[in-house]
């Protein structure tokens, strides 16, 4: 998908969300155990109950790899679900891979050839020929671990041996990359207050932003440093949206939570 596609649906939708399909075995309504393939089904239900309100959907690839050659049937069936009856969504692999460039090559054949997703999330620590195999890909879209969510991001990520934080230099440096426009980043919800300062880095970036909801994230305070002229934000939710209820109702409710966060969305647009 071209980013001027995923910049007109988000327009028309009126909406910069993306739902995590982070969908654990132990967590899906007890009635969808029953069925031939759970994690399929509950995706599925969870989709055509919030695709109105959203523009991308990312599953967490950890969340079907544990279940073996079971788990990636079912995320094979939702990626190919979402592509044949909403082919205008955005989808996220979020794998976070990354390894030296032959390799690399691999990981982007599996997901942008063999399965199909627009994007994939990439760490982008063994540098720039880890990177760059995922660029080739016409209108596929790579997205780069630069500031994350979580408390460790403090570890490394805002490190300054040298002057330079590391999450910069990579904002910096990847700008420098073959094919650099296909480049998306990840941004911590939790880490809005440094969004003002990675704007002027990247003004014209998509940047991923999980971590409201359920981590704690504000979506006011990202909406009011993070976006720019073309919107360039994906605000990620998972669990926040996908266990809102574990009960049969649990779509309708998802659906619901989803309506809320498009509402607030588009008072940003
Ligand atoms: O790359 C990601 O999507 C990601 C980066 C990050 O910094 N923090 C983060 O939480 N994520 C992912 O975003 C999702 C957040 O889920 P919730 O906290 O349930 O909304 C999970 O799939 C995480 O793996």
């Amino acid at each position: 998908m071209t980013t001027q596609a995923l910049v007109t649906q988000i327009r028309e939708k009126r909406s910069f969300l993306c739902v995590g399909l982070d969908t654990d075995m132990n967590k899906i309504p007890e009635h969808l155990k029953a069925e031939e393939d759970p994690l399929f089904a509950f995706n599925k239900a969870i989709i055509d109950a919030t695709h109105e309100y959203a523009v991308a959907y990312k599953p967490n690839i950890a969340f079907y790899e544990a279940h073996g050659i079971e788990g990636w049937k079912s995320l094979k069936k939702t990626i190919d679900y979402l592509n044949k009856h909403h082919p205008e969504l955005f989808t996220i692999a979020d794998a976070k891979r990354g390894d030296i460039g032959n390799t690399a090559t691999m990981y982007a054949n599996a997901f942008f050839k063999d399965l199909n997703f627009d994007s994939v999330t990439v760490a982008p620590y063994m540098g720039r020929d880890s990177v760059e195999p995922f660029l080739q890909f016409k209108n596929k879209h790579t997205i780069l671990l630069a500031l994350t969510s979580n408390p460790g991001a403090f570890d490394f990520q805002t490190g300054s041996d040298d002057g330079e934080e590391l999450y910069k230099k990579v904002l910096r440096t990847s700008a420098t990359y073959e094919n650099a426009s296909q480049l998306m980043y990840v941004v911590g919800a939790t880490k809005a207050e440094y969004l003002k300062e990675i704007r002027t880095l990247v003004p014209d970036s998509f940047l991923l932003v999980p971590g409201v909801g359920a981590q704690g994230g504000s979506l006011e305070e990202v909406c009011k440093y993070g976006l720019n002229s073309q919107v360039g934000l994906l605000i990620n939710s998972s669990r926040g949206i996908i266990y809102a209820s574990s009960g049969e109702d649990f779509a309708e409710v998802a659906g619901n939570k989803a309506a809320e966060l498009q509402e607030q969305m588009a008072k940003w647009l």
